[in-house]
């Protein structure tokens, strides 16, 4: 294989010059037949190098315009090369559509797959020996593979001077590196060989660096001109909430995107079928899509999603490839984004880029929870996939602990995040408050919490010694203390460290657990119990002697949701909570970086508040001056101490009920640190 030459790379232009020798014809295509106004970046340029004759790589966003690069070349007549248009693609959903959707516009388009009856293909055989020749040509790469007839066929053209150019679409597919490998994809190498003089357009939205590096090589392109662009999507907003219930998000569907349409990803067919049940009960429109469903309900599902009959689809990763329904609203993972090869922002950025693609407002939400890891990393070591090694395991966990770390990861902008896994530096004032990271900025507390960790640490070892099984939610209650049966009844309540992480706010506690159990300083074994079910028991990890021996220290950056009494937080700066939704432009934005959103304004108003007891000043923000008098008079602690006191009140005259039955200790320190407001008084059950 020739090497390489160095490619020309040009990086989205701000608006192109439609000057040179295809220019007027490249115009008049792009209204006459393709009925659009002017071009998105990059679209231009890619057309007019492909019509010059030269080899041409196009990474584009999802969503982006890269269909047009070469159906607008495939009809203009004034290119270098002239003839037929061949299509590569390994969506054969996708290249009905195209190939429907050019038909339309009467353009000659035809489609030659695996599928493709005898006679059609036969029909298309002749036509391409003939004087009328089809304009664009859509094969799999299987049946380029494999099918004498069709290499015959191309040879011909080739001869006659009639093949215009070959197009790799999802080019990605041919690179190692990628989950989409697909074996037929390997093969493409050989039209450089065996079409010399034929220019080639590889297009992809999913490839870094050394992706793009292999498919240009494999593809044995010569001097490509490389369009690349920015990958921002700045009409998403990226969010990351946490995982509680589907009412939580029913709510937020039902507010923020009342009959919208809006795709639901989950990671199991089962999941699917449920949610979308539980969504029709609660009043929406909803439907399941899968692999396992019957092709007919598939195509049923989809065309009712489509036309916006149904509104929502809950999906498995099998709904969405060519997809391309412009005003999709939101885009939501239910569970952890999975993905079994290592790229694992690549297929989370695609599936969210099937929102928004008409360039309006779009909500991404991940609903997190850490639990939702254990399931998928016992999966990945459970693998019975004969090709497994250690090393694709290791790959594997990684790439899940890399989503984690974006869900947990609340200080940096969702979107660097995000772009830099395309070798993309992305300046965070561009996000304009668009992820939730952002749209919060300034409630992020940094905080050394080594004691804490030590004393979960301790805990756990010394559960451990005593040979006694906990669950990871077990020894989060002893931990804080929870006055819950389940404690009492193995006498935790006596454990010297009951409690001792009865300050923290329940989430701050979930976060040092997750963290440990991150950091490998804690670990859930599974174990048969003597129900023969699988239980996870919370153990000490590889990491856990680096703590215990004060060689390490945890760090924990976090937003508090509400500054509690008797907080040791040292906040640096306390702002109000973001919008439920992160603030919508007013006008349609186009789908690129470059637009020029107005700066978000957020500069709330502060009192200060001093923490009741020991431990540095917690700033907390009001939204009203009018309410610092009274907070002055006002005394957390107390009240905190007094409404705990009322509540084991109830609990001793009602032995049946727990804390939360009662009331919850996060709302009793809600309660306890709101000023009281007119002259209305709460009074507990
Ligand atoms: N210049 C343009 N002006 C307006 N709309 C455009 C333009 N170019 C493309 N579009 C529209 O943008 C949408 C996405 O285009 P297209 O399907 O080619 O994207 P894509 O880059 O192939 O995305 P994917 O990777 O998801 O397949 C389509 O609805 C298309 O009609």
């Amino acid at each position: 294989m020739d090497c390489l030459d160095e490619p020309v790379v040009t990086l989205s232009a701000p608006g192109p010059e439609l000057t040179g020798p295809y220019a007027q014809e490249i115009k008049q295509n792009l209204k006459g037949i393709f009925a659009l106004d002017k071009f998105r970046p990059n679209q231009f340029e890619a057309i007019d190098a492909t019509m010059a004759g030269r080899d041409v790589f196009v990474l584009m966003p999802t969503g982006g315009g890269k269909s047009l690069c070469y159906q607008l070349p495939a009809v203009c007549r004034s290119g270098k090369t002239k003839g037929v248009t061949v299509v590569v693609s390994p969506l054969l959903a996708l290249m009905h559509d195209q190939v429907n959707g050019l038909r339309a516009k009467n353009v000659d388009a035809v489609l030659l797959t695996s599928n493709t009856r005898d006679e059609e293909a036969q029909e298309i055989r002749s036509r391409l020996y003939s004087n009328s020749k089809p304009t664009l040509l859509y094969v799999t790469p299987e049946r380029l593979k494999v099918s004498t007839n069709l290499k015959n066929m191309l040879s011909h053209l080739y001869r006659g001077q009639e093949l215009a150019r070959f197009v790799i679409d999802e080019a990605h597919c041919i690179s190692t590196w990628g989950q989409d490998f697909r074996e037929a994809y390997q093969e493409l190498h050989t039209l450089r060989d065996d079409f010399p003089d034929v220019p080639i357009m590889a297009l992809t939205a999913t490839a870094d660096r050394k992706t793009i590096d292999d498919i240009m090589h494999r593809l044995q392109l010569r001097t490509p001109a490389v369009f690349q662009q920015s990958f921002n999507r700045t009409n998403l907003n990226y969010n990351v909430k946490p995982k509680r219930s589907v009412d939580e998000m029913v709510a937020f569907i039902k507010q923020s995107h009342r009959n919208e349409t809006g795709i639901i990803y989950r990671t199991g067919r089962d999941k699917c079928e449920k949610l979308a049940a539980q969504l029709r009960q609660k009043g929406l429109s909803a439907k399941h899509y899968h692999a396992k469903l019957d092709p007919t309900d598939k195509e049923t599902v989809q065309a009712e999603w489509q036309s916006g009959e149904c509104q929502i689809i809950v999906a498995t990763i099998a709904f969405g490839m060519g997809i391309d329904k412009p005003d999709v609203r939101f885009v939501i993972h239910f569970d952890l984004p999975k993905n079994m090869d290592g790229h694992v922002i690549f297929p989370y950025y695609q599936e969210t880029g099937r929102a928004g693609r008409d360039g309006l407002p779009a909500d991404c939400v991940l609903y997190y929870a850490y639990r939702d890891l254990q399931p998928i990393l016992k999966m990945i070591r459970d693998s019975r996939d004969p090709n497994t090694t250690k090393a694709s395991i290791e790959r594997q966990e990684q790439a899940v602990r890399a989503v984690v770390q974006y869900c947990e990861n609340e200080s940096v902008c969702r979107r660097i995040q995000i772009l830099q896994h395309f070798g993309e530096k992305f300046d965070k004032k561009d996000c304009r408050g668009r992820c939730n990271n952002c749209a919060s900025e300034g409630l992020l507390v940094t905080q050394d919490f080594t004691n804490e960790a030590k004393s979960v640490l301790t805990l756990v070892q010394s559960l451990e010694h005593g040979k006694e099984n906990v669950t990871v939610d077990h020894c989060r209650n002893i931990f804080k203390g929870a006055n819950v049966s389940a404690v009492r009844d193995k006498r935790h309540d006596h454990h010297p460290n009951f409690g001792a992480g009865r300050d923290m706010p329940k989430e701050l506690v979930e976060l040092l657990f997750n963290k440990l159990l991150y950091l490998d300083a804690l670990m859930e074994l599974s174990t048969q119990t003597n129900s023969k079910w699988h239980q996870q028991y919370l153990k000490l990890g590889s990491c856990a002697h680096e703590f215990l021996a004060g060689r390490r220290t945890l760090q924990l950056s976090y937003r508090p949701k509400t500054p509690k009494p008797g907080g040791r937080a040292k906040a640096t700066k306390l702002q109000k909570p973001p919008p439920e939704r992160s603030p919508e432009p007013e006008r349609p934005q186009p789908l690129y970086a470059d637009d020029s959103m107005d700066e978000i304004e957020c500069s709330p108003k502060k009192a200060a508040y001093k923490a009741p007891h020991q431990g540095p000043v917690v700033e907390v923000i009001s939204d009203s001056e009018d309410d610092a008098p009274q907070r002055r008079k006002h005394e957390p602690e107390k009240l905190y101490q007094t409404l705990v006191a009322h509540r084991q009140t109830i609990l001793d005259k009602n032995p049946s009920l727990v804390e939360s039955d009662v009331m919850d200790t996060e709302l009793l320190e809600l309660l306890s640190i709101a000023s009281p407001q007119g002259k209305s008084r709460q009074r507990l059950p």
